[in-house]
């Protein structure tokens, strides 16, 4: 019995180096890997995995998407993987000049006091609560391509929203839930609608701010109480690999890039895949630092009802220093049934809940360190 567990534990081992082998090559610094096998859905179905899925192009309304800062959902280029159900690939859908939205509001407002952030656990509220004042004459020098020390926003590293995640205890907890910003919960409905998951309610959201030497390690996002809920993920800024695994830690993985404005969906029988962000793609010196969705255009004034407003020059030139060289995700999940409570909680607070399994939100442990202490 014991040869059994043995031969058993050396073939997880064996599995496990394949996705971390994988993580290892594309983290690599010198000698830069190649990108070859790493999939582009921006180049259409080039890839026999690469498959076109449909959305339900009729409901959402055009205006409904626009209101959103979307293209009219039957223009979306939506993509699958062979062998992957649920997992949705959506290239940029975003109408010029929106994402600048959204990139604004990572910088200068989700940040904010109720919102929770990493550098909570190392200085005063004071300081905290004005992360983009204090950084904002740097990161426009930047931007004009001067050499600045760190500024502290680029000392960010995470923020929570709605349900505060723990990264202690891998859970949620009904005593620690603010607001969920009602602009995100917009865009996140309308994606979510033409999905298929029109029920989705955006109750939690993590924030990655990465730079061009991070990374976020193998996991699945496994904490939240409603899996037949879909996870939203939107990027802005600079490219990144993503592998996308399979149930089991030690499943094969694939590569593919994620660009800004790009937005993945992982529901159903993908909800649950393994997944890591072995490395961010910085812009060859050749190219504008800028993606080109990024760089601004005069654009029409967003509707009246819009959840996307205008952002001044003054504020873009702020986030261009800073997306120059950076990228932000954004993932929006569900945390509870419809209707659900927490597992314990007879409404007055407290009483966290455990999730399932007893490794939870698995992160290695460079991006475990870099969740409190990295700075
Ligand atoms: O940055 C990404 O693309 C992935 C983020 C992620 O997996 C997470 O926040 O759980
Ligand atoms: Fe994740």
């Amino acid at each position: 019995q014991t040869r059994m567990i043995k031969m058993a534990a050396s073939m997880v081992e064996h599995g496990e180096d394949a996705f971390r082998k994988l993580f290892k090559f594309y983290k690599r610094r010198s000698p830069p890997p190649d990108f070859i096998d790493v999939i582009d859905f921006t180049k259409g179905v080039t890839n026999g995995k690469v498959l076109r899925t449909e959305l339900s192009a009729t409901s959402v309304s055009d205006t409904a998407a626009r209101c959103a800062g979307l293209h009219p959902v039957h223009h979306w280029k939506a993509f699958g993987l062979e062998g992957h159900p649920g997992f949705i690939f959506i290239t940029n859908p975003f109408l010029p000049g929106s994402q600048q939205h959204w990139v604004k509001q990572c910088l200068k407002v989700y940040p904010q006091k109720p919102n929770i952030c990493n550098l909570d656990m190392h200085m005063p509220t004071s300081e905290t609560q004005n992360l983009w004042e204090q950084s904002k004459d740097q990161l426009r020098r930047k931007r004009a391509g001067k050499r600045e020390p760190k500024s502290l926003l680029e000392k960010l590293r995470w923020v929570t929203l709605g349900y505060h995640y723990n990264w202690d205890t891998k859970t949620y907890s009904p005593a620690h839930h603010t607001p969920f910003p009602s602009d995100l919960h917009t865009l996140a409905a309308r994606v979510a609608t033409a999905c298929g998951f029109p029920s989705f309610s955006s109750e939690a959201g993590i924030l990655n701010y990465y730079h061009l030497d991070s990374s976020l390690g193998i996991h699945v996002d496994e904490s939240e109480l409603d899996h037949s809920q879909p996870l939203l993920s939107f990027s802005f800024g600079q490219s990144a690999v993503f592998l996308l695994g399979g149930m089991r830690r030690e499943d094969p993985a694939t590569a593919m890039f994620m660009h800004s404005g790009d937005i993945m969906v992982m529901s159903g029988p993908s909800r649950l895949r393994y997944h890591a962000v072995p490395r961010i793609v910085a812009a060859s010196p050749a190219e504008d630092p800028l993606p080109p969705c990024l760089l601004p255009r005069l654009q029409p004034d967003p509707p009246e009802d819009s959840a996307v407003g205008p952002v001044s020059r003054e504020d873009w030139e702020v986030c261009a220093g800073y997306i120059r060289s950076s990228r932000v995700n954004v993932t929006v999940r569900q945390v509870l049934e419809a209707g659900g409570v927490f597992p314990g909680d007879r409404g007055g607070g407290g009483g966290a809940v455990t999730s399932g399994g007893a490794s939870g939100r698995e992160r290695d442990l460079k991006r475990k360190k870099s969740h409190y202490g990295d700075f």
